[in-house]
């Protein structure tokens, strides 16, 4: 079924890039300063399987544990459900206005059938912010994250199947949206505020770009 609201008038940038490379904590900070809505595909699967009545609970918990990919039919209408609902808020600020809405769509899509269906039946989106760094550098962070956000999938076993999933299923993703030209690789090695610099060189080369031809 197609989307409430109109695609012309949503700027959308997927955010990608391995487990624990740091997606979420940039998005934060592009959120502080340019207004998006923040959506972590991931975030809205673990309150689905938290909430009282779900049929998708117990499915949820076990891809999530799994480091498997929901099937896409539960992710997309969770996504496009808080879409619809930030855009009814009728925010103020930069990039939004009646019906009109920036968003950073964050760890999503993650296989290419969620790719192809969102593109075609919610809308399109107009850059993929793709950080990369080692799976060394990514195992150390999110063990670490692991002593504290209570993640049924910060732990060794479901790392590692996290880091195979992300090889075999997003990666053709990515380089998918690479032969299209729409994707910015960033090195999330460095410093939160160093990858924050590069992030910010992009984003608004696309604001600005969206802004001038409105
Ligand atoms: N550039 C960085 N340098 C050091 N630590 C970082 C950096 N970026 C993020 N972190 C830390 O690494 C951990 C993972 O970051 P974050 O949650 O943003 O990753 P993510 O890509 O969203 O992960 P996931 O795919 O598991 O949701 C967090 O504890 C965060 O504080
Ligand atoms: O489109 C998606 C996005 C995520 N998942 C599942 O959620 C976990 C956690 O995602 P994070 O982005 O790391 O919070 C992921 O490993 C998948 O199991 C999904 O199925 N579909
Ligand atoms: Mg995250």
């Amino acid at each position: 079924m197609a989307p409430v609201f109109d695609k012309k008038n949503v700027l959308v940038i997927y955010v990608l890039g391995g487990p624990g490379a740091g997606k979420g904590t940039q998005c934060s900070k592009l959120v502080d300063e340019y207004g998006f809505c923040h959506l972590s595909a991931g975030d809205l699967l673990r309150a689905e399987q938290q909430r009282e009545g779900s049929s998708y609970g117990e499915l949820i918990r076990t891809y999530i544990r799994e480091g498997n990919i929901v099937p896409m039919e539960v992710t997309i209408k969770l996504l496009e459900n808080a879409m619809d609902a930030a855009l009814k808020e009728n925010r103020s600020g930069a990039g939004w206005s009646a019906g009109k809405g920036r968003f950073l769509i964050d760890g999503f899509p993650r296989k290419m059938d969620q790719a192809v269906k969102f593109d075609e039946e919610v809308c399109t989106a107009s850059l993929v912010l793709f950080y990369q760094t080692t799976e060394e550098v990514m195992l150390k962070r999110l063990m670490k994250r692991g002593e504290s956000s209570g993640r049924d999938d910060d732990n060794v076993e479901s790392i590692k199947k996290r880091f195979v999933t992300y090889k075999e299923t997003t990666m053709p993703v990515i380089n998918y949206y690479a032969e299209h030209g729409k994707v910015a690789e960033i090195d999330s090695t460095v410093s939160v505020e160093e990858v924050y610099e590069n992030t910010q060189k992009v984003v608004a080369k696309i604001l600005a770009a969206q802004e001038a031809s409105s």
